[in-house]
């Protein structure tokens, strides 16, 4: 006559509900990214992402020694580039003593044990905005390639321990991999942003760079050419799969919460791990509903946090991670 099973017991009390959890989420999964710029003593708030900063080198260590003492061990760095040192080419890509080569050092003098990721792409540095070189209205492939492979090898000098190419360039991580290889780097990780999508959801960062594509005649207005149409899901494991061959140690999804049945789908295919992006759109939503007192903030961000976990995720990249950190504590 009674139910045959209460599944409702198990939810009964705190303590029986913590014992059952299956998803925890922990500092150990977080990769914070950074956004450093030039100048002295800079804390800048950017303005569609609220409570996220550009720093300059002095605050960048500042901040890597606080992650540190959070248990946060693990940071993705990403430069804003002057306007007066973009170009179409990659000069300043390769300068040994440009703002990312001087950050990683400055992040590991401050805090030798910290991980350091660099962002591996040509869009912060190009005057038009762009993952590529670009020529007659068209995304270069091969001669990208090989200036993101220089670039790579330019970082692992620097003291990257991986570098992260987030293009989309076809054959790019083997032609990294190759370069590292013949460099002497063969230490040097490669975090490839294997299935990145051409999506809405990077608005907000590309205002934090100041690296959205210009609007100039015979510069592509989108980045459809190179990134993946969301409308698609075996592209995303044909990528993931061809970036492993090429010698990805870790691949990525991004953005995350539209892109959770890819997600584990990919977490259920392969045997590297997975990295997943939550990227600026994603965190200026929860900001901007939670400014305006219709959503909980940190109760939603680890709702979030959690999903995106428990879709499969070995790494979450996000903006959220120090909030998230506090929170568990
Ligand atoms: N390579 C980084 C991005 O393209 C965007 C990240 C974000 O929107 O947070
Ligand atoms: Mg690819």
């Amino acid at each position: 006559m009674y139910p045959l099973k209460r599944n409702r017991r198990l939810r009964t009390s705190p303590a029986i509900r913590s014992l059952v959890q299956e998803t925890i989420i922990s500092p150990n999964d977080f990769l914070v990214p950074l956004f450093v710029v030039e100048g002295k003593a800079i804390k800048e708030e950017i303005a569609l992402m609220p409570d996220y900063y550009r720093l300059s080198l002095d605050n960048l260590e500042k901040e890597v020694k606080e992650l540190w003492n959070m248990g946060l061990k693990a940071v993705l760095l990403f430069v804003k580039v002057p306007d007066a040192l973009k170009d179409n080419k990659g000069v300043e890509v390769l300068n040994a003593d440009g703002l990312m080569q001087r950050a990683i050092k400055a992040v590991k003098n401050a805090c030798p044990g910290m991980l350091v990721m660099t962002d591996v792409a040509f869009d912060p540095y190009s005057s038009f905005g762009h993952d590529g070189i670009v020529a007659e209205g068209r995304i270069l492939n091969d001669e990208t390639t090989e200036l993101l492979a220089e670039m790579s090898v330019s970082h692992a000098k620097a003291g990257a321990d991986f570098v992260a190419p987030s293009d989309m360039m076809d054959g790019r991580i083997l032609a990294i991999r190759e370069a590292l290889e013949d460099e002497g780097f063969t230490d040097t990780g490669i975090m490839s942003y294997s299935a990145k999508y051409a999506s809405a959801f990077y608005g907000p960062f590309r205002d934090a760079l100041d690296s959205a594509p210009v609007d100039i005649k015979n510069v592509p207005k989108d980045k459809k050419t190179y990134q993946m149409d969301f409308s698609n899901r075996f592209e995303a494991i044909r990528e993931t799969e061809m970036d492993i061959d090429e010698g990805a140690d870790i691949v990525m999804v991004k953005p995350g919460l539209c892109y959770l049945d890819i997600v584990r789908e990919i977490r259920n295919e392969v045997d590297v791990p997975v990295a997943v992006y939550q990227v600026s759109g994603e965190y200026a939503m929860v900001k901007a509903a939670a400014e305006k007192g219709w959503l909980d903030h940190d109760a939603v961000m680890l709702e979030q946090l959690t999903a995106i976990k428990r879709a499969g995720a070995n790494i979450i990249a996000s903006y959220f991670a120090k909030d998230a950190v506090r929170l568990l504590d």
